[in-house]
């Protein structure tokens, strides 16, 4: 399988740029753009309109983002907490029962942003469906929130503390105790959080800002902070007990559009000003109300392309594809990418975990004789030998000893095609099996064979693995003498196409088949094999170059040749795929 990304080259941001207004019609805003600068790694603010949707390039840093090329940073190691955004941005808080509806009402004034749901969670208000039978049927006619409370623990408890008066702060804390957990009411997990209120919330102006309710998960935290200038009563009961505020019960939180940030109900649309007026918000048994949220994107949010453009150097091409085999991600990384194949490597990981476990680099062209890639392990764990899946077929690799190209799947596929569950298929470079085995599954019989011990160990296996050992006979020969063998053998079934993937040199394989049938005593006419052979070439006209090398392999030229460009493997070289039938003049000619 192959992992593509578009090639493309950092967005880079110039400041005062003006980019296509945001999708209101309201003014873009000015807000800082967070940039990285050699000087040791500080952050400095320059000013850029901004485009719609989340950026690494916009919100707030807690902490300066270190590119490797600075000079105080290793090559090898970056903060992930860089790459922490935090937006400021406004929702609605509304009771969870009608949070699907207002969804569907108010879709157009919602986030929009990619993999961010717009409506969340607020924990701490989260009633069990076994307590919502204690509480009392409609929560407008609820009594205030110490009543609430009360009546709640008589219900639960029966006769409470202070039975007959509210209960006061004092023994409502010690209620709590004999019933909280770190994680919340020990029977009621959902109820409320127990935590003590943050230090330092205190806003300008003597406010006390409150953090609360959080939902984390892939990279994103919502929190809601809400303006609290009541008594402070929260630092001995727990930031998430609404004591002597409004009982709210179960809320969600939609989360509007980013340009109604920081708006006031007065300043926000039409549509959701009805909706709000529909909700009486001078009640304070209404849950309805316009807050501000954190919006918190960590290092998780980003995507690949996203944290490769911020960390490597300006210009430079972001890697654009990788190939997976099994567990294993395998990079090709170009030379200017060397110095930071860690780093890619280990956003390529993390990125792309659990199903990658392994980040592999090709270290060198394939050169030897077994095609086997020289691989350089760049994160993860060490081992090559996976596992994957083609065609609804298991193979077992190992990416050190033997050779494997995902890429080559949809050309099996198309090879196959051509295949009748009548066919003898001869298979003289099978590497693993991955043309063999599949092939067994549709015709009648399979031989395979490769001049690698390994592959062949491994070809072996995969019939097991396959349960299509009975269909496949496994050869461990020079491609030559395997072809000259498999046809001299008269208890072999009769072959009716061979298959040729060795594309630098099976051509001048194909000398195997000139006479192969002279003297075996066959009837002239009896059916001869079709034969797929690949090729590169690089010629203007590879199609005629490959042709004319097939020609002179074998000594003729009468024949049809059928022609398929199977893809390009480097600018202006083609891998090609030949099939025609064994001409009767070569199978029948006497052999020199
Ligand atoms: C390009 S790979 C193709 C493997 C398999 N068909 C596939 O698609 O994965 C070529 C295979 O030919 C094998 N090979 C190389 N030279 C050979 C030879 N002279 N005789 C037989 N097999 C050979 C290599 O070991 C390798 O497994």
């Amino acid at each position: 399988m192959v992992t593509k990304f578009s090639l493309f080259r950092p967005r880079t941001l110039p400041p005062f740029t003006l980019l296509p207004p945001p999708r209101s019609a309201a003014k873009p805003r000015l807000i800082p753009l967070l940039c990285c600068c050699g000087g040791g790694g500080t952050t400095a603010l320059a000013f850029s309109t901004i485009s719609y949707g989340p950026s690494l390039h916009k919100g707030h840093s807690p902490l300066p983002l270190q590119l490797p090329n600075c000079p105080s940073v290793s090559g090898d190691y970056f903060d992930e907490a860089a790459f922490t955004r935090v937006f400021e941005i406004s929702a609605l808080r509304v009771p969870s029962a009608i949070c699907s509806a207002l969804e569907n009402r108010l879709r157009g004034h919602l986030l929009n942003w990619p993999r961010i749901k717009n409506i969340a969670r607020v924990p701490g208000d989260e009633i069990d469906d076994e307590m919502k039978t204690l509480m009392p049927q409609s929560e407008p006619e609820a009594e205030d929130g110490a009543e609430t409370m009360v009546a709640l623990n008589r219900r639960i408890y029966g006769k409470a503390v202070g039975d007959g008066d509210p209960l006061n702060a004092v023994l409502y804390r010690d209620k709590l105790a004999k019933n909280f957990n770190s994680e919340g009411y020990a029977r009621f997990r959902n109820l409320a959080k127990m935590s003590r209120p943050k230090k330092g919330q205190k806003r300008d102006g003597g406010e006390k800002r409150v953090v609360k309710g959080v939902r984390r998960s892939e990279g994103v935290l919502v929190e809601v902070v809400e303006v609290d200038d009541s008594e402070d009563l929260s630092r001995l009961l727990g930031e998430d007990v609404q004591w002597q505020q409004k009982w709210r019960g179960s809320t969600r939180l939609l989360l509007l559009d980013e340009r109604y940030s920081n708006k006031r109900i007065e300043e926000l649309p039409e549509a959701i000003k009805v909706v709000f007026n529909e909700h009486d918000r001078h009640d304070t048994r209404s849950a309805f109300e316009l807050v501000t949220c954190k919006l918190t994107l960590f290092y998780d949010y980003w995507q690949l392309n996203e944290i490769l453009e911020a960390l490597l150097p300006k210009g430079m091409i972001v890697p654009s594809a990788f190939e997976t085999v099994g567990h294993i991600a395998h990079l090709n990384l170009r030379d200017e990418h060397l110095q930071y194949k860690n780093i890619i490597a280990k956003v390529v990981l993390d990125k792309n975990k659990p199903k990658i476990q392994t980040v592999v680099n090709k270290v060198d062209s394939i050169q030897n004789d077994y095609r086997t890639m020289q691989l350089e392990v760049l994160a993860g764990n060490n081992s090559l030998v996976t596992t994957l899946v083609e065609n609804r077929l298991r193979f077992h690799v190992d990416l050190a000893a033997v050779y494997w190209n995902s890429r080559l799947s949809t050309e099996r596929q198309r090879l196959l095609s051509y295949f009748s569950h009548s066919d003898v298929v001869c298979d003289v470079f099978a590497g693993v099996g991955p043309i063999a085995i599949s092939a067994a599954k549709k015709v009648k019989y399979v031989y395979a064979n490769d001049l690698n011990p390994c592959a062949v160990e491994y070809l072996e296996k995969n019939c097991v693995l396959n349960k299509l050992e009975r269909k496949i006979e496994v050869y461990n020969m020079d491609g030559r003498r395997f072809i000259e063998a498999i046809f001299a053998n008269q208890e072999t079934q009769p072959i009716t196409q061979v298959v040729m993937n060795l594309p630098r040199d099976a051509a001048e394989f194909l000398d195997s088949f000139k006479g192969l049938f002279h003297g075996l005593g066959l009837v002239k006419g009896c059916t001869l094999p079709r034969i797929h052979v690949y090729g590169f070439s690089k010629a203007e006209d590879p199609e005629f170059e490959f042709h004319e090398r097939i020609r002179i392999a074998v000594s003729e030229v009468g024949f049809d040749v059928q022609m398929h460009r199977v893809r390009l493997v480097a600018p202006g070289k083609w891998m090609l795929c030949a099939s025609f039938v064994l001409p009767e003049r070569v199978a029948y000619s006497r052999r020199g």
